[in-house]
């Protein structure tokens, strides 16, 4: 599904919404005033470099981190004032789970599933044999893969409507990983459960992720859905003396050694480029969504 992201909040009970989100720490600021709003059923990439804020965000998002300024909602709630009921619609695997690091992935299960309704046992049990993972192991025990594993059987057996997951890829095995997306993508396209997660590889975003946001410098730079980045953006090279043509106002430039320049262009409203790209020895590449990533954050 190609949901639009709203870049307004309109008093929705979106599953997830934010608005004017800032934040910092003491060496300087990290989310500059972030506007985001998730449709159900949407699958939402969120993309950027090592310390863009990723982390940051998404817990700010979801009411674990109290933010500089900006408010968060789930399902209409504050983010951080949520209702026994509504954190029981969520689910969150952080990018490396530590919690009750002294019990069994089982003793886990069995804790944890009681404060869920819709808590699937089975889907539980059949994951940890289908994943390798041993349920009396002591979860402090487990390889990092492992542990992360056990973390998302743990987010996806509570049924949630919204699915929050931080770079839930990073550890896991090729196998794994594949399996992963397959379940999210199963999810958003027959339970309608809205996914946010996190990842820098690329190819994941593009065979799950309905919608792309990449998160640089404090600020959401592009928002829109995945299908749509290819026809949306270019990139447009210019030599050296005509330079000095090339748009001001654009996601990235690059200069190189001899002169010419590379930008990033978007179309316009009526579909058309920018005109520098219609000048005479001006080229306009086409850009898969890795070479838009560097483009834009290289
Ligand atoms: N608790 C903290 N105290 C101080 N600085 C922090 C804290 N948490 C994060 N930061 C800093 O904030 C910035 C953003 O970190 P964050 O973990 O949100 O980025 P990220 O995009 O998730 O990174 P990565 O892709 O490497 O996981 C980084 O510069 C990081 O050093």
């Amino acid at each position: 599904m190609n949901a639009v992201l709203q870049s307004t909040i309109d008093g929705t009970d979106a599953p997830l919404a934010v608005q004017g989100l800032t934040h910092g720490y003491d060496d300087g600021p990290v989310l500059a005033g972030i506007d985001l709003s998730l449709p159900t059923g949407s699958v939402l990439g969120l993309i950027g470099r090592n310390g863009a804020g990723k982390s940051t965000l998404i817990r700010a998002m979801i009411g674990l981190l109290k933010p500089r300024a900006g408010k968060a909602w789930l399902f209409g709630e504050p983010a951080l004032a949520l209702s026994d009921a509504t954190k029981a619609r969520i689910a969150y695997v952080p990018q490396q789970p530590e919690a009750l690091a002294w019990l069994s992935a089982q003793q886990m299960f069995d804790y944890v599933g009681r404060f869920y309704p819709t808590w699937d046992a089975a889907f539980a049990k059949r994951m940890l044999s289908d994943w390798d993972i041993l349920p009396n192991k002591v979860l402090g025990k487990l390889s990092p893969g492992e542990r992360q594993r056990v973390d998302l059987i743990r987010a996806l057996a509570s049924q949630p409507e919204l699915l929050v997951l931080d770079e839930p890829a990073a550890a896991l095995d090729p196998v794994a990983r594949r399996d992963l997306l397959r379940e999210i993508a199963l999810r958003a396209g027959e339970a309608g459960t809205t996914v946010l997660f996190s990842t820098h590889i690329v190819s994941d975003l593009e065979r799950v992720a309905s919608d792309i946001a990449f998160l640089h410098e404090g600020k959401l730079l592009l928002q829109c859905a995945v299908d749509e980045t290819k026809e949306r953006f270019a990139r447009l090279w210019l030599p050296a003396h005509m330079s000095a043509a090339a748009p001001t106002k654009t996601l990235g430039q690059r200069r190189h050694a001899d002169g010419s320049v590379s930008v990033v262009i978007e179309r316009r409203q009526d579909g058309t480029w920018p005109e520098a790209a219609n000048l005479p020895g001006a080229r306009v590449d086409a850009l898969g969504l890795e070479d838009l990533f560097v483009e834009i954050a290289g």
